[in-house]
């Protein structure tokens, strides 16, 4: 597996904890800034993320912001991305079986470090279940279509 990670000016810490736990589970990454702490705007980050994944170069992306819900918001709107905002770990689990998420977001005004890194690392580790899912799936991506 191979994920891109990118966070705007709000979410420089949890970034920076997530690459930590990627190193430490030996998932390889790419880090897609923000590059400062000046303000930057999160589409910018959230949708060529969003486009990596979609295209197939990367399987999974995990975005920050202050929220997390700007990026999700972002990175929903590309064809092919299900972005799942988490702030807890019962969703993380939740919306890999479920609905086979393949962008999470995460808020660093919203929640700290550690949960943070709970969050990311049960949803990078969780399975989808398919099955009955995989038809609720199939319905959004044909909407898509
Ligand atoms: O998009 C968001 C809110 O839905 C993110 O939390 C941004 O990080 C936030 O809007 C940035 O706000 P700021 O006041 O410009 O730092």
């Amino acid at each position: 597996m191979k994920v891109a990670i990118a966070s705007d000016h709000g979410g420089i810490n949890i970034r920076e904890e997530i690459k930590k736990l990627m190193d430490e589970l030996q998932i390889p990454y790419e880090d897609f800034g923000c590059e400062c702490s000046t303000s930057v705007d999160y589409p910018d980050y959230a949708v060529p993320v969003a486009e990596k994944v979609a295209s197939g170069e990367f399987d999974r992306g995990i975005l920050i912001c202050g929220t997390g819900i700007g990026m999700s918001i972002a990175a929903n709107k590309v064809k092919g991305i299900r972005c799942a905002l988490a702030h807890d770990t019962f969703s993380a689990k939740a919306t890999r079986e479920h609905n086979d998420t393949n962008v999470l977001a995460m808020g660093e005004r919203v929640i700290g470090a550690g949960l943070a890194r709970e969050i990311a690392r049960i949803w990078l580790e969780t399975e989808f279940e398919g099955g009955r899912h995989a038809n609720r799936v199939n319905k959004i991506t044909s909407y898509e279509a």
